[in-house]
């Protein structure tokens, strides 16, 4: 059992506060990830279960037993940095090797794991090359093979991907995917990119300045997120926040673009969010020379981004600006006049501390 658990942990340098009072629960064989932009506290985590950093206040426990107190080698914790540290001097295969050597390991069985880890990686036909010879991709995915071969209570990634390029990217998150459930052990993945956190993890934790904002299920909190902090970190195109008012039987936003007839919608709510997906699009006036009951005013389409599977459109309605995704490339031309909808249920609302509100 390696689940990994923060109780109250709060870690300074000096008057920075950069772990604010974290409590969280990284059950065994998940994948779980810490997201938030730059300087947020993501690699001080690590490194305080790493056992680099000690916590100032709290506690730390590996599989049910308190590690404050314990060294990193003790606590088994295998690591990926972000900067790979392959030593030059040593081809992939010695680089792959050495944690098992230095552990004296027996000679067997170093080959039978390094064999296993390089099939999992697909790196067995570099194995005989030092890293200068390796493209990005092949040296990170080595600098992940060197940290797979030991057979840790758990390993940490700090944005282990971050320097390869889109394509390899999406492969390589695939694959670790793929590898950590193989593997069967507990996962702590750091990143910046909310698209790879969506895609790899069972659980996330989305932090602000050194505090845990919201932990859940990836789809948990794109569908609920707890703020506008955390509405506006996942997604892309990122949710549409938008000043709201109180209209005829539901609310308003966007300069009266946005009807919501929502009898339910909460009475404190000072703004709305609406997901680019959840936004409908039509030409204005409908077809019938009106307008939809539950359109509004007409927005101005301001800006086309075609992508090919979707497109994104930007519109405009007086000061307000929101995006919309929508399915394939529709015939939209900057300039037109449209209707803007979105159903009542998909509408999230927030309080004038950005909280999100219950319906
Ligand atoms: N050894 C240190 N001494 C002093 N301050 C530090 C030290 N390490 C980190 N910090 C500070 O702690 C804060 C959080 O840093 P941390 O590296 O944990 O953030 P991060 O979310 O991982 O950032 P990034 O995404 O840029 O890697 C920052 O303000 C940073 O300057």
């Amino acid at each position: 059992m390696a689940d990994i658990v923060f109780r109250n942990v709060t870690k300074r340098y000096g008057d920075t506060l950069v772990v604010d009072d974290a409590s969280f629960t990284v059950n065994d064989n998940e994948f779980f990830c810490f997201f938030g932009p730059p300087l947020s506290g993501k690699s001080t985590i690590l490194r305080l279960v790493l056992g680099l950093e000690t916590p100032d206040t709290g506690e730390i426990l590996i599989g049910g037993r308190p590690v404050n107190t314990v060294s990193p080698a003790e606590r088994n914790v295998a690591m990926v940095f972000q900067n790979l540290a392959l030593f030059p001097h040593m081809s992939a295969r010695d680089n792959v090797r050495f944690p098992l050597v230095e552990r004296r390991i027996a000679e067997a069985d170093i080959e039978k794991r390094v064999a296993d880890v390089a099939a999992k990686l697909h790196i067995g036909h570099i194995l005989h090359k030092p890293p200068a010879q390796l493209s990005g991709g092949e040296r990170q995915r080595v600098a992940i093979a060197r940290a797979l071969v030991r057979d840790p209570n758990a390993y940490l990634m700090d944005d282990p991907i971050s320097a390869l390029d889109a394509r390899l990217r999406e492969e390589t998150r695939v694959e670790l995917k793929r590898i950590q459930r193989e593997l069967g052990k507990t996962l702590i993945y750091v990143t910046h990119d909310q698209e790879e956190a969506m895609s790899v993890a069972d659980g996330i934790a989305i932090l602000e300045n050194g505090s845990i904002r919201q932990i859940g299920a990836p789809a948990e909190i794109y569908d609920r997120p707890a703020s506008t902090y955390v509405a506006r970190l996942l997604g892309s195109p990122m949710m549409n926040i938008l000043k709201s008012v109180r209209g005829d039987g539901g609310v308003e936003a966007a300069e009266g673009a946005i009807r919501i007839a929502d009898k339910a919608a909460p009475a404190d709510a000072v703004e709305i969010g609406l997901r680019p997906e959840d936004i409908k699009v039509r030409p204005w006036p409908d077809r019938d020379g009106t307008s939809d009951g539950r359109a509004g005013r007409p927005a101005r389409v301001f800006e086309v981004e075609p992508l090919g599977g979707y497109t994104v459109v930007t519109l405009a309605a007086g000061q307000a600006r929101l995006r919309a995704l929508l399915r394939g490339q529709p015939d939209i031309r900057p300039d037109a006049m449209v209707a803007i909808s979105c159903e009542p249920g998909r509408v999230h609302y927030f309080g004038q501390s950005g909280g999100a509100l219950a319906r």
